[in-house]
């Protein structure tokens, strides 16, 4: 379509757009769904010392014969460790994470023994050397755990705290503004007039910001008049990303990108093959990025999806590309042929039972309605003009909850 980039360029013109932020330091507590901007490096072995695996007794296992009592001289605890050697014939009580005392070469766990006093018998025959953690098995001191530009799962935040690191240094979250549009919008928890509509997007965005590793910062509301505009732009100068939703289009009362022009703005792109979408433009504001939506709450929820999460993504640190990542799926209903824009419907993935993950496109694909977008849970993807498909044909999707 003429004067439209396709969505695979416009993610292009973000990703060259968006650097990594610089590093800051974050409690290991913290740092769920953080990026690392330097690798984790082992400063100690894990387990420091050959270590038990079982309850039991620290023993030679040449000295283990069924039947043949050994001496009990001691205990090793977990963090007490037992202080002398284990000679010939002798045994030291052990835990579970307890240090193997010097001498031994094998647990005998108290479910194999029998023991009386400071007599201990084996009664099961101990075949070959077990239940001894060697020293340094999980890492070793030097070791590289994680690497930088790694995101921050709850098993890794495990692996930082066991390498002892209290603070991590981590890429900063992108602080991100959110500014909607329209003179018709008012906040939930306020009476509704007439003429007037609740402001979704607003609280949409923010939730998905959030939800992708982002900061929200100011927020505002802006109308129809240019200078009210102006102002707000000014407002969110100083974050990372500002997000206009609304005003995107062509109507009379669509000054956002006057607004922005007039500030001195330099667009990036305007204007994408996208459905829903197609208003979605982009621009820098001083060192600040503009990512400009659709109004419409469900080309807004999907354009930020598309568009805003790999700015965030990529300012995090995080490895992004252009091409959308995608997921296969059985459409359950056939699709007549797609149009020039390359579009996103509203679906629903489900399980056939036996394995197969089927999918099925909302009814009602209006980009203004929200109980589709409430009830969907992917976004089934169609290229540019893409031929009709029968239903059981294989798509594509993108998982979108
Ligand atoms: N002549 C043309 N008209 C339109 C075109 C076009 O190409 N030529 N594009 C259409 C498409 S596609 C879309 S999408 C909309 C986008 O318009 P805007 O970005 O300017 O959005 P608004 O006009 O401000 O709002 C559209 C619609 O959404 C409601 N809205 C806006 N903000 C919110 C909010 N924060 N919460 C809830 N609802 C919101 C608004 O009331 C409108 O109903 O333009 C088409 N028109
Ligand atoms: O982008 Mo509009 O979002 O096609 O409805």
């Amino acid at each position: 379509m003429s004067g439209l980039i396709s969505l695979t360029e416009a993610r292009q013109h973000i990703l060259q757009a968006c650097e990594t932020l610089s590093a800051e330091q974050c409690a290991v507590t913290e740092a769920l769904g953080r990026t690392l901007a330097q690798d984790i490096v082992a400063t100690h072995d894990q387990p420091a010392a050959d270590m038990s695996a079982m309850d039991g007794y620290a023993v030679r296992l040449e000295d283990c014969a069924v039947g043949q009592a050994l001496d009990v001289i001691g205990e090793a605890k977990a963090g007490d460790p037992f202080q002398g050697t284990i000679d010939v014939g002798q045994a030291v009580r052990i835990s579970t994470g307890a240090y193997v005392p010097e001498g031994a070469d094998h647990i005998l766990i108290q479910e194999e023994s029998e023991r009386k006093g400071d007599k201990l018998t084996p009664t099961v025959q101990q075949s070959a050397n077990g239940f001894i953690r060697a020293k340094g098995r999980d890492f070793a001191s030097g070791d590289t755990l994680l690497s930088a530009r790694k995101t921050l799962a709850p098993a890794s935040i495990a692996l930082c705290a066991a390498a002892g690191l209290a603070q991590l240094s981590v890429i900063c979250k992108p602080r991100v503004a959110v500014l909607t549009n329209g003179n018709e919008l008012c906040d939930p928890g306020e009476p509704l007039s007439p003429g007037m509509l609740y402001d979704s997007n607003g609280p949409a965005l923010v939730a998905q910001i959030t939800s992708w590793g982002a900061s929200p910062g100011w927020q505002g509301r802006g109308g129809d008049d240019l200078r009210a505009m102006k102002a707000c732009l000014e407002q969110a100068l100083g974050h990372d990303l500002l997000i206009i939703a609304g005003g995107a289009s062509v109507g009379p009362h669509d000054i956002v990108r006057d607004a922005f022009a007039e500030l001195g703005g330099e667009l990036i792109f305007s204007r994408i093959a996208l459905k829903p979408g197609k208003p979605a433009w982009c621009g820098r504001l001083g060192s600040m990025l503009v990512i400009g939506l659709p109004g419409n709450p469900a080309s807004a929820f999907v354009t930020a999806e598309l568009l805003v999460k790999p700015a965030i993504l990529a300012m995090s640190g995080q490895r992004v590309g252009a091409e959308i990542p995608l997921q296969t799926a059985r459409i359950t209903d056939a699709l007549p042929a797609n149009g020039p824009r390359e579009s996103f419907l509203r679906a629903r993935v489900s399980d056939d039972g036996a394995g197969e993950i089927l999918i099925t496109p909302l009814g009602d694909q209006d980009s203004s309605l929200l109980r589709p977008l409430a009830e969907s849970d992917a976004l089934l993807r169609r290229a540019q003009h893409d031929e009709a498909c029968e239903a059981g044909a294989t798509v594509a999707y993108m998982p979108s909850r």
